[in-house]
């Protein structure tokens, strides 16, 4: 049972990290975090050793504040081979120098993590010792045929909005996982649990199995009640898998045709939507939707005019282009998602295309995310995700003509879409405007995250509004 002493710490743990956080690729603020601990949980190690701790925080420093998950370990010695996961050091009254690891890093947090989403430990209270705390719950998944026990892990690597950890199962206990921290928190189902697990249940044969999750309250910023949202999410770890964005880069700066494989995309997101349509709510949308919709749409525009004003230039083009979307004709709206694009494609052997991370986009609050949306939502993600994909060939003088490379290979996209689903090109100017929304998005998204990619999203905006002017 985790004991907890009462002890003086230098540095505090929030002023640790608060120096840490603001480094890490998931951290979505732009200035030095402010930070307000909200709340705290457990796990015991069982030799008592390494203690295990996760902190809610509460960054204020930015406009919209944001909560944080950030399990910590803490350890009396270096942990080796952890040197770039350490948060810092500091001195503990009671226990003496202690050195604080980003908790996925460490062996012992993941074993636990796993323990408790499986429903085998449960976890304990961050202030008080040896109490257990009934908020925080493992999910086990019944449909995973068997009861993983950690043999290894790692954390992978490369750009992600959370921490994804793969766990190799000790033999006899299944096929490896990947675990998912969740780092930004909100109130309400993440949608990345809830589409993945209700494709699978349908039989989808395009996202892997899910495993499990683990579920919390933490307490709100005013103090007055809890918050309740998913902290972790387990799923079958596609082994030997590419993701398309990679792939596509390769294979096309080495001259392969690769259109077949773009049809064969859009025949398989045109089935994941009709299996989501099929399985979740779908309806078709009234004026009030139509109305709501596109608002987003321009407080998006505005919102990427104010990070990058140089696209002021175009306001009355956005507004054309937006105006159209009220008056268009619009599909059945449905559960989506939310952030297609060739990094979230992975090409599994002997298994095709499948899709991954069904969280929405990241810049979005949850509450949007877990809206009906329209599926030509998701086909504009791929044909930005092309149009990415060219910029970047361009980019490394591949020699290829890499816009007709982009045309050919969107066209293909469409054509396997509409091969199972409608054909998307039937919503001509509704289909403009998701791809312009998608770009406004990146627009914000790159200005944060990958300055030096900035330019993408831009001359893909001046492209486009240069073609829409008629
Ligand atoms: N089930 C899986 N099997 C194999 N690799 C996966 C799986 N899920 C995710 N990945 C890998 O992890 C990366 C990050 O996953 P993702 O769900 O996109 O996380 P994030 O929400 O942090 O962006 C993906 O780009 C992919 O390479
Ligand atoms: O994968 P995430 O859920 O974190 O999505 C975010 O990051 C993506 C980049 O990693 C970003 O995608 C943009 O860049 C891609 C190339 O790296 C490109 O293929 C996409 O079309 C483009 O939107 C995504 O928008 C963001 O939400």
């Amino acid at each position: 049972m985790a004991t907890i002493h009462r002890a003086e710490l230098h540095p505090s743990k929030l002023e640790l990290l608060t120096e840490w956080m603001g480094g890490q690729r998931w951290f979505v603020g732009t200035s030095r975090p402010r930070l307000r601990r909200l709340d705290s949980w457990r796990l015991d190690d069982p030799s008592g050793e390494v203690g295990i701790e996760t902190v809610i925080v509460l960054d204020e420093a930015g406009s919209t504040p944001v909560v944080y998950q950030v399990p910590l370990t803490y350890r009396d010695a270096p942990l080796e081979g952890a040197e770039a996961a350490l948060v810092g050091e500091m001195e503990h009254s009671v226990l003496g120098h202690r050195w604080v690891y980003d908790a996925p890093h460490d062996p012992v947090y993941v074993t636990q993590l796993l323990e408790l989403l499986c429903g085998r430990v449960a976890a304990q209270a961050g202030s008080t010792s040896d109490t257990p705390d009934p908020h925080i719950v493992g999910a086990p998944h019944p449909a995973w045929p068997s009861d993983p026990v950690m043999a290894s892990s790692r954390v992978l690597g490369g750009e992600q909005s959370n921490t994804s950890i793969i766990v190799t199962p000790a033999p006899g206990t299944g096929a490896p996982i990947i675990v998912k921290v969740f780092r930004t928190l909100s109130p309400g189902e993440n949608p990345d649990i809830t589409l993945q697990g209700a494709l699978a249940a349908s039989g989808s044969p395009s996202v892997p199995a899910s495993v499990g999750h683990v579920a919390g309250a933490w307490q709100r910023p005013d103090g007055q009640a809890r918050d309740f949202g998913q902290l972790a999410f387990a799923q079958e770890y596609l082994e030997g898998a590419t993701d398309a964005w990679r792939e596509t880069l390769q294979t096309a700066a080495s001259g392969t045709d690769l259109r077949e494989r773009a049809r064969e995309l859009g025949r398989v997101v045109a089935d994941v939507h009709a299996t989501l349509a099929r399985a979740l709510p779908s309806r078709a949308p009234d004026a009030g939707d139509v109305e709501r919709r596109v608002a987003a749409m321009r407080r998006r525009a505005a919102r990427a005019t104010s990070e990058v004003p140089g696209l002021t230039a175009h306001d009355a083009r956005v507004a054309a282009v937006l105006d159209a979307a009220t008056t268009a004709d619009w599909p059945a709206l449905q559960r989506i998602h939310g952030d297609l694009h060739l990094g979230q494609v992975l090409d599994v052997p002997g298994r095709g295309w499948m899709l991954i991370d069904f969280e929405g986009e990241p810049l979005r609050p949850l509450a949007e995310r877990n809206e009906l949306d329209s599926p030509l939502r998701d086909v504009a993600g791929i044909l930005r995700s092309l149009d990415y994909a060219a910029g970047t060939l361009e980019r490394s003088d591949s020699g290829l003509d890499a816009r007709a490379w982009c045309t050919a290979m969107q066209t293909a996209f469409l054509d396997g879409y509409a091969e199972v689903g409608p054909d998307p090109r039937g919503y001509g100017d509704l289909l403009t405007a998701f791809v312009l929304d998608k770009a406004l998005y990146e627009v914000v998204y790159e200005a944060h995250h990958r300055p030096g990619w900035l330019s993408l999203p831009t001359t893909a905006i001046d492209r486009l509004l240069q073609e829409d002017r008629s």
